[in-house]
This record gives structure tokens, sequence and C-alpha cells, in this order.
């Protein structure tokens, strides 16, 4: 455990994205709609309108993804949360068009998507957004090696290279002294393990995980989620990663756009999801989730007053209220929340209870 004068709790500081920087995808008034005359829906205010059993039974029509608009920022883990049938795969194929959007504007780095020709989509999957899916794809008979090194090979890279930089990356997902063997020759996990690193290898700028982990047990499931942690710590790659699962959405995500019938109704850090839901379905969706394990201290601090001490145990305002629980507890009285070296605020018995008791959360900031 650390030591009274160290500050705790500077983990969350570092996964967020660079602040400032264009971001990698661009959404704008996004449209999918499945089924006849699928165009004039977006088009048709009055159809663009209804709710979704209505507008099938007007129309036939589906609309898997209804006017949304956000963008992806450099090096965030960007999740999209949603039950099923909410149209998060439809909206992730439709960022490099492997599903054809009905209507609005995509771009990539600034470069539309919507006019690439099919040179350049292809070029786009396989270089700038690869894309790691539920059922890995792995090839059966060739060896982990060699599905790794594939797409190296669909790229035109000379075996010799393209051997090495897979070993690489076969050692990089923990799998080394497995290069021999087969798909069929490896658990599930270690498969998803294959389906990542030859992801990786293209050194693709963005990666697209479409719920690759639903089929592991939990406790694989749960190394593989700290892996892809562990991954864009390291290369803080940019990633979308679709999820049913809220849990998994709270430990992986920087920002979560979550999803219902097409629409995101809301789109913020884990911390605002939990601490500030947009309406009761959100409110509904996070009511389980242990706060005190989502909520951080910038939530639970309050200004610092005369009398308070000005030594002594400190923790980071990125700390978890869970951490900061063990640092008043251990210290006996409040604790001071320190950024950069320079005392910020407060915490204290009380800020922290009302964050986990879900009554104040934020006031005690203001
Ligand atoms: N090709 C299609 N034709 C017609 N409707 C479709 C098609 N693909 C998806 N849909 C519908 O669009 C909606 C969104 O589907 P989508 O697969 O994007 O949801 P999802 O949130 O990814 O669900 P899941 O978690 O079950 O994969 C659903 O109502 C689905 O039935």
């Amino acid at each position: 455990m650390s030591s009274t004068h160290e500050t705790t709790g500077v983990k969350t500081e570092t996964t967020s994205a660079e602040a400032g920087t264009a971001p990698v995808f661009s959404v704008e008034g996004l449209w999918k709609v499945f089924g006849p005359g699928a165009d004039r829906v977006p088009e048709a205010a009055d159809l663009a309108a209804l709710e979704p059993a209505a507008l099938r039974e007007r129309t036939g029509c589906t609309a898997a993804v209804r006017d949304v608009s956000f963008d992806v920022r450099r090096g965030e883990v960007f999740v999209v949360m949603g039950l099923s049938g909410s149209g998060k795969s439809t909206l992730v194929r439709c960022l490099t068009r492997l599903i054809e959007p009905t209507a609005g504007s995509i771009a990539i780095d600034g470069e539309d998507i919507t006019a690439m020709d099919k040179a350049r989509l292809r070029e786009l999957r396989r270089h700038r957004a690869a894309m790691v899916f539920q059922h890995f794809g792995l090839l059966p008979h060739r060896t982990v090696l060699d599905n790794v090194a594939y797409g190296l090979e669909i790229q035109g890279v000379a075996k010799a290279e393209r051997r090495e930089r897979a070993a690489a990356f076969v050692a990089k997902v923990g799998l080394e002294g497995l290069e021999d063997r087969r798909p069929g020759q490896l658990s599930g996990g270690q498969q998803q393990r294959v389906g990542l690193a030859r992801a990786l290898a293209v050194d693709p700028e963005v990666l697209l995980f479409d719920e690759p982990f639903s089929a592991l047990d939990p406790l694989i499931r749960r190394d593989m989620q700290e892996e892809v942690v562990r991954l864009h710590r390291e290369e803080g790659r940019t990633m979308v990663f679709i999820t049913h699962d809220l849990s998994e959405a709270l430990r992986l995500g920087d920002r979560i756009a979550l999803m219902r019938d097409g629409r995101v109704v809301q789109l913020g850090t884990p911390e605002e999801i939990v601490g500030s839901p947009a309406d009761d379905y959100v409110r509904d969706f996070v009511r389980d989730v242990p706060r005190e394990q989502v909520m951080t201290v910038r939530t639970a601090m309050r200004p610092l007053r005369d009398g308070d001490a000005d030594s002594g145990p400190a923790v980071a305002p990125g700390a978890t209220v869970s951490e900061a629980i063990e640092a008043v507890a251990r210290s006996g009285g409040p604790v001071r929340v320190v950024d950069a070296g320079r005392c910020v605020g407060v915490v204290d018995h009380e800020g922290l209870l009302s964050v986990v008791a879900g009554v104040g959360a934020g006031k005690a900031a203001a």
C-alpha cells in the first residue's frame, strides 16, 4: 500500500484522451434504415419522428440508427453500449461502410468516408480501422503465427518481415510458445488473443471491437478486458468497443455512448453516466452500479476551508471514491486532494458518503 504522503489514484489520469486534437471519427446526423424505401425516412420529418413500432407498421422499415452524431477522439476508448437490438453493431459497421448508411456524414481524420471509392474503402478497412469480431474469423488450417501474419500478407508485406512482425504481436498478447498451433488447438480466450494480435499487427489507426468477448466465460473475459486496457495504456491506440455489458463498458470506456432504439440517449464518461443520468432510462440502467468504483474524488471533494491541514495524506482528483474512502479511513479525518503538486480541495466522510448514497453528488465540489 502507498505511504501516507503518496498521492493515490493517478491511474485514471493516464487513460484519458489527448485534449485538443482533431477527432479520428466525426459522425453527424447518421441514419441507417432497413426496409423498402428506406431513403425517404430520414428526409420526411413525420416518418423520422415515429417510434420504432409505429415506423415499422407504417412503412415496413426498421430504423437501426436514428440521427446519431458524435466524435471519437484520438487516443480514447469509445464504448458503444446498449441492449440487444439497440443499434450498436449497425452503427459501428457504418463507420467503415460495412453497412451503407442511409443518411448523414462520417469522416475519418477529416476525410469523407461516404465519398470513398472501393479501393479507398479497402485501404480504410485494412490499414486505418481494423475490426476485431466476436467470432474471430481465424483460418482453421493456418498456424497461430500465419493467422496473425494474414493481415500483413494481404497488405503485401514480404514473408520474412511479416513473420517477424507477427511473432512480436503473438508475444505481445501472451501467446509465446503457441505459434505453431492451429486455432482448433486453442481455448476460446486464446483464439480471441490471436484475433486481437492479427488486428494489432496491421497497426491500424483505430481498432473496432464488435462484442469481442461476449462468448468467453467470465474469468477469461475479465482477463481479456485487462489485456485491452494494458494494450491501450502501452500504445494509446484509439479504440471503439461495442458491448451490451455495462460493467465492461464502465471498465473500458473513456467515454460511453448509450444507445436505445437506434438513438444515443447519453454520451459521457462513466462518471457522468453513473453520476448524472440523462433520463429515467439511463438512471434505471445504472441503478445497481457500485458508485464508489466509478465516481471520483473530483465529484466528492469540497473546497479548502480555514483549519484544513496543509500536509498529510493526499489523493488525486481522479482517484475513485473507493480509494478515497480507504485513505480517509486510514487517516481518521479529511484528506487533501492534490493535483500536480497543488492542493485543490479536501475529501471527508460527508462528501464521500453523499456520493455513495447518490445524494448531493457534485454539490460538494461546487
Ligand atoms: N439487415 C437487416 N435488416 C433489417 N433489420 C435489421 C438488419 N440488421 C439489423 N436490423 C435491425 O436493426 C436493429 C439494430 O440491430 P443491431 O444488430 O445493430 O443491434 P445491436 O445493438 O448490435 O444488437 P445485438 O447486441 O443483439 O447485436 C434491430 O432491430 C435489428 O433487428
